[in-house]
């Protein structure tokens, strides 16, 4: 079995002819955890969408688990766990019944369904809180509820895109810990992020992305690296991808 997880080559999503994806070409590997950084507007957001089936590239091919998602896209997305930007999460369901009625669209039933809800609660620390309407959870647990949402199925592969946005430092910390926690445990993981001191913490791999393509790939190491030659450097991986990507303001509007 190889341990290739992910393989897109040369993926492209245009929106009003435009490429905001452009020829993406990656590949990740077994027990990794790899951070795509990005201004706004880079196309993190479009490319993950593609690789979790929601968008269709305009050219390109996406393999997950060497499956061709065009061919065999079900059974290559059974293995991903998606936590996308938008809360996916039901206000009018209690927690429990929020994790399983994404777990049972897996067809997952009877006592694997439920130790599955129980096991993907406690895991975001929820547990105690299963019978509590979404509507009355604070924005992290909100957001701590949306992770364990797309655990239930015990996922190889976990796709976060901004999973910590507008929430408290200790929401923050205790997902990048639990993000590190299911890491450990053998789950490959992606991270998307704009928050340098998080892809910093979390991501032994890192590609910085800017209108539509991969600029640059590596450890935080490597990506000083490309900066400057000088090797004792200490530059932060902020000044490492204002230097690659530029100091320009991103402004945009969607579809405009
Ligand atoms: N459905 C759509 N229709 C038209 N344009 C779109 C659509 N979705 C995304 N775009 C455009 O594609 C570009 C990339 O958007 P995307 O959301 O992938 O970027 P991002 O890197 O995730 O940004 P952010 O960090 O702000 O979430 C943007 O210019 C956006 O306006």
């Amino acid at each position: 079995m190889s341990d290739i997880v992910l393989r897109t080559d040369g993926i492209t999503k245009k929106y009003n002819n435009r490429a905001v994806v452009d020829y993406l070409t990656l590949e990740l590997r077994r027990g990794e955890i790899f951070g795509l950084l990005g201004p706004n507007g880079a196309g993190k957001s479009t490319t993950m969408n593609m690789i979790c089936g929601l968008v269709k590239p305009n050219a390109g091919s996406i393999h997950l688990f060497e499956r061709d998602l065009k061919t065999e896209g079900k059974k290559a997305l059974s293995k991903i766990g998606y936590i996308p930007q938008e809360l996916a999460i039901h206000e009018n369901l209690k927690a429990w019944e929020n994790v399983e009625l994404f777990t049972s669209l897996y067809g997952i039933k009877g006592a694997q369904l439920k130790n599955a809800v129980e096991d993907a609660l406690e895991f975001v620390g929820l547990s105690d809180k299963r019978n509590v309407f979404a509507k009355n959870f604070s924005g992290g647990m909100k957001r701590r509820l949306n992770i364990a949402c797309a655990l239930g199925h015990k996922p190889e592969l976990l796709i976060f895109d901004e999973p910590t946005v507008g929430i408290d430092p200790q929401s923050r910390n205790f997902i990048l810990e639990k993000i590190k926690e299911a890491n450990r445990a053998g789950t490959t993981v992606i991270y998307t992020s704009h928050y340098m001191e998080e892809v910093e913490a979390v991501c032994k791999k890192i590609a910085i992305m800017d209108s539509g393509k991969i600029i640059a790939t590596g450890t935080k190491e490597e990506l000083r690296q490309l900066v400057t030659a000088d090797a004792n450097n200490e530059l932060t991986l902020e000044e490492v991808f204002l230097t690659l990507t530029g100091k320009k303001l991103r402004d945009y509007t969607e579809g405009v």
